[in-house]
């Protein structure tokens, strides 16, 4: 599979809670790449969590780290990134997605709204109606999530090893030819 995939990076796409840095860590193990979660290299090199980024700089702010970082990880290959849920807003970062292999992993609302009920760590979801919230942002996103070049719809019982497994065996389906000099 990795000869086949000659390098080529991977992106993970999807709402918050679609599980794309925990399956993002298996596949990358499958694979034989490193795994990159872009909400991680954020917090990290800026010391704040995202709840507090948002708070203390705005989402603008927030966005804009976040195109940063993924144009510096395109310069890597063989990499499993687990992006954040709104990379695909801005139009810029396609350029960078599409370098490599985009995967949707597109989960029912209920089943992240299940998920992520308890969490506090995903600054979007606090509102007064985090179960709506979920709902409209992912008609809003769903044109956008729809350009990956895979979509792995998620069913409610399956584990992140079941996910991850049905990503390899897709893969060549979707693998884009290299062009040979
Ligand atoms: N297939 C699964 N089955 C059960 N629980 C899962 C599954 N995938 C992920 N989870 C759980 O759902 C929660 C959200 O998963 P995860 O953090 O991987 O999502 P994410 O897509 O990276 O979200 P974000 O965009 O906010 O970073 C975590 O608690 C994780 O353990
Ligand atoms: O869906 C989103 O807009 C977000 C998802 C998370 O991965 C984080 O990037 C942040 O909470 C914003
Ligand atoms: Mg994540």
């Amino acid at each position: 599979m990795s000869s086949l995939l000659q390098g080529v990076n991977l992106y993970l796409i999807g709402m918050m809670g679609a599980g794309k840095t925990t399956v993002g860590q298996l596949l990358a193990n499958h694979l034989g790449y490193r795994f990159l979660d872009t909400d991680s290299v954020i917090t990290q090199s800026a010391g704040r969590s995202i709840n507090q980024l948002f708070a203390e700089e705005g989402e603008p702010a927030f966005r804009q780290l976040e195109s940063d970082v993924l144009a510096q990880v395109c310069a890597y290959t063989q990499l499993t990134v687990a992006t954040g849920g709104g990379i695909v807003l801005r139009r810029e970062n396609w350029s960078y997605l599409h370098h490599g292999l985009v995967v949707w992993l597109d989960v029912p609302v209920e089943l992240l709204y299940t998920r992520l009920a308890e969490d506090t760590t995903r600054p979007l979801l606090q509102d007064a109606d985090p179960h709506g919230k979920l709902r409209s942002l992912l008609e809003e996103r769903t044109p956008l999530y729809s350009q990956a070049d895979l979509k792995i719809t998620v069913r409610e019982e399956e584990t992140p090893e079941e996910i991850a497994n049905r990503i390899i065996e897709a893969i060549p389906s979707v693998v884009k030819p290299q062009v040979s000099h």
